[in-house]
């Protein structure tokens, strides 16, 4: 999203990397869930949610597993973010005993309306920046607002010249 760019730093987050940490996730909601049954359900937040949340889903043993999609804030039409794509609200109900799962929150604008969405859910980020905390329940690794985070899917392996092949 370049209108949210330039960012100082970058924070690179390889596949291993990101299985690791969504493991870690995963780790940490072991048991949190609101009763002895445990979670009741993942839902991912399109389309960055849907890697950690297969891999927390795997790890907890969950297999009512949804999706939501947010339409994000654009800044040309001043519109704010909007769900396009609900779960099927018989099954998370109010959110009770519904993890929510996304790679990461940013400014919290995302979550602001999902949190409306499910008001009970537990929401859990494997990245978060500081503006957004307040909207995370559990997150794994804090990064700087001006740190941009690359996801592997973002990216490819590509050829580098030799450092003294350069001068
Ligand atoms: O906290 P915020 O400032 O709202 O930003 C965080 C959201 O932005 C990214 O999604 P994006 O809207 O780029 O869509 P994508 O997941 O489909 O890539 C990211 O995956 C989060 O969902
Ligand atoms: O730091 C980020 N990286 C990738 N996508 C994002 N969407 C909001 N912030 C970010
Ligand atoms: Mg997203």
């Amino acid at each position: 999203m370049t209108d949210r760019l330039p960012h100082e730093k970058g924070f690179h987050v390889s596949w291993d990397q990101l299985h690791r940490d969504a493991r870690a996730l995963a780790w940490r909601l072991q048991g949190e869930g609101p009763d002895e049954g445990g979670w009741r359900a993942v839902v991912a937040i399109t389309r960055g949610g849907m890697a950690p949340a297969m891999i927390v889903a795997r790890e907890l043993d969950i297999r009512m597993v949804d999706t939501i999609s947010v339409k994000s804030y654009n800044h040309q039409t001043q519109s704010e973010p909007k769900v396009i794509k609900s779960p099927d609200m018989d099954v998370v109900g109010d959110g009770t005993g519904v993890l929510i799962i996304d790679d990461l929150v940013d400014t919290g604008k995302t979550l602001e309306v999902v949190r409306k969405h499910m008001p009970k859910a537990h929401i859990a980020t494997v990245y978060a920046k500081p503006m957004g905390r307040p909207q995370v329940n559990t997150f794994i690794t804090e990064v700087s607002q001006d740190t941009w985070i690359f996801f592997p899917w973002d990216m490819a392996l590509q050829y580098v010249e030799p450092y003294r092949g350069k001068d």
